[in-house]
């Protein structure tokens, strides 16, 4: 693929990433094109929501809509798609039943059900089984015609693992993996990290101009587990992704990783070779920038996405507190603005919008 795309006219989020000074603070948000925006219930229509990933055009409608409604606020777009079309690849089905998210109709149940055989085994080519993906962002990169970057991802070995088995509330089935097959447990997580980062690479072939693994799932972890079952794949990808790019002739991409409710692993996560570590609300900013030290590490979030059900003077507070615990006016560096999770369908846009505008006042002040 051999494709030129228009010279960028907004490039901050790469060069903050990358950990250089820059005039202001990136920003973008988890889950920003979705349910909460009346437009992508208009563009999805009474579309299936995998069938909406799958086509190109539609796609890239849906990235293009918080780029257009938030412009000159939003500094990334990210490409809509999930991180279960990894599963899907595997050979598994998924299904997105309205109102109620992902569910998994035949999961792993044991190691002895033949299809935990079937995935292990399956010879994935990640360029055919995902191509829909890689058009999506070739074409969105396009549409984009450089007004902001584009970030591709994944769900992390981890995470995509808790929905293959069926996890529901009470985390039954991915502890009954961990604590009952644990080798079988890793020889999975193991065989998904390696099409993460296929998956990942090719992303960038086709456009993607930074990439963040999704460890929505991590909190399910102790620390002593995280240590078996997330860090070591996390780890994986982050050492292959530049080790693949360079392979397929690409320049390397900043990588970001959001390790949900690992607040306990923030030190060992800050060494893993990424760029860029996303937090969720549980972190106090000023404690993050203390464990952080001196390392080139840039901290992603870390808002509270429920301030944004809340009054307009809790989201300038809790803007206040991140511009402020992050040390926004001594480094003018070192940080993306994002909340600390996807934002919810309930929120009213123009509350994002609020937020957007408070990050700019305090950040020109600051
Ligand atoms: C855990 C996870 C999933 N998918 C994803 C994650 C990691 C991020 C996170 O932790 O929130 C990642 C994801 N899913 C979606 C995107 C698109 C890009 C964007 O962030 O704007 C991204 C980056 C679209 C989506 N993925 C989904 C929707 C809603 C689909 C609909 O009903 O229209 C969208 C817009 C469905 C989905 N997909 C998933 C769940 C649990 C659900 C249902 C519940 C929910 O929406 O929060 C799995």
């Amino acid at each position: 693929m051999d494709q030129s795309f228009a010279p960028m006219k907004n490039d901050l989020i790469v060069r903050a990433a990358w950990g250089q000074k820059v005039e202001r603070p990136p920003m973008w948000v988890m889950r920003q094109a979705g349910r909460y925006l009346p437009e992508y219930h208009e563009a999805k229509g009474k579309r299936d929501f995998f069938e909406c990933c799958r086509d190109p055009e539609v796609a890239s409608t849906l990235t293009l809509q918080p780029i257009e409604r938030f412009a000159g606020l939003v500094d990334a777009a990210i490409i809509f798609s999930d991180i279960l079309v990894i599963p899907q690849a595997l050979g598994m089905t998924v299904e997105m039943i309205d109102k109620k998210g992902p569910h998994f109709p035949q999961p792993l149940l044991t190691p002895t059900d033949g299809q935990y055989a079937d995935v292990l085994k399956k010879d994935v080519d990640v360029a055919k089984e995902l191509d829909y993906v890689y058009k999506a962002i070739t074409l969105t990169r396009t549409k984009l015609a450089g007004r902001v970057p584009l970030i591709g991802f994944c769900g992390a070995p981890w995470t995509l693992f808790c929905y293959m088995v069926g996890n529901t509330k009470l985390s039954k089935e991915c502890k009954t993996w961990i604590y009952k097959y644990p080798e079988e447990t890793k020889a999975l997580l193991q065989k998904t990290a390696e099409v993460c980062v296929e998956y990942l690479c090719l992303q960038v072939k086709a456009g993607a101009q930074l990439l963040q693994v999704f460890e929505s799932s991590g909190a399910e972890l102790s620390p002593a587990s995280f240590k078996q079952f997330s860090g070591p794949y996390l780890a994986y990808i982050a050492k292959h992704v530049p080790l693949r790019l360079k392979e397929l002739g690409l320049e390397p991409v900043p990588l970001i990783v959001f390790p949900k409710g690992q607040w306990y692993a923030l030190d060992a996560v800050c060494d893993m070779g990424y760029n860029v570590v996303g937090l969720d609300w549980l972190h106090d900013p000023a404690e993050v920038v203390k464990v952080v030290g001196d390392r080139k590490i840039v901290i992603q979030g870390n808002a509270d996405p429920g301030v944004l059900y809340g009054s307009h003077a809790s989201i300038t507070e809790v803007v206040q507190n991140m511009v402020e615990g992050f040390g926004w006016a001594g480094r003018k560096q070192g940080w993306i603005v994002n909340l600390g999770h996807g934002i919810t369908p309930f929120v009213n846009p123009e509350d994002l919008r609020f937020f957007f505008e408070e990050v700019h006042r305090l950040t020109k002040t600051a």
